[in-house]
């Protein structure tokens, strides 16, 4: 499978006012208007750095998994997420590795993605997250400078 690039990093925090005060002190801004994802049990709002996102989770609800994960474990990393090509394809490819996903088949992401996870146990104590990017996210790869030809000076 080829990784394409890192997504996202999500943040669970209480709220997501909390959870933006430092990416906008580093001067970030939300990229587009939060989003409500209530399969999740989440409400979203992420910041672009590149073609990387931090996506900060805050729960909709006390019985939301973030709620739980909060309770838990307090705010902090929920998950990191890298970008497939094609997620039944990386699906399949885990599966044959034997490595625990959480679905059988591909969630709703956010902006139309779909996503894939496996459990956090197997990622070190970090939630791994698959996403194949939707039509209403960002669609091209950047080009990845040569290095085998000195692409770099
Ligand atoms: C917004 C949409 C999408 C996107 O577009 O990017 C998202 O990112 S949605 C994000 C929210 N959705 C999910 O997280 C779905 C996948 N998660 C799950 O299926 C569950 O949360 C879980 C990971 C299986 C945990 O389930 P839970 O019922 O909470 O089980 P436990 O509480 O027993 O946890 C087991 C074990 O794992 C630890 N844990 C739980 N969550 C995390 C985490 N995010 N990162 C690291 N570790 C986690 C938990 O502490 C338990 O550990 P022990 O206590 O040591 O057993
Ligand atoms: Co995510």
């Amino acid at each position: 499978m080829k990784l394409q690039l890192l997504d996202h990093i999500a943040i669970a925090a209480r709220t997501l006012d909390e959870g933006s005060a430092p990416y906008l002190a580093l001067g970030l801004t939300p990229e587009g208007a939060d989003e409500h994802m209530a399969a999740q049990g989440a409400w979203i709002r992420a910041f672009r750095i590149g073609d990387t996102l931090i996506e900060l989770l805050a729960p909709d609800s006390e019985d939301s998994t973030i709620a739980k994960f909060l309770e838990k474990k307090g705010p902090g990393l929920h998950h990191t997420a890298y970008r497939v090509e094609n997620i039944e394809a990386a699906m399949g490819e885990m599966r044959e590795a034997g490595a625990p996903l959480l679905n059988d088949a591909p969630q709703a992401g956010r902006a139309g993605s779909r996503v894939a996870f496996l459990h956090p146990k197997w990622g070190q104590g970090t939630l791994i997250e698959l996403v194949e990017h939707g039509h209403g996210a960002q669609k091209h790869v950047p080009e990845q400078p040569d290095l085998r030809a000195g692409g770099i000076h």
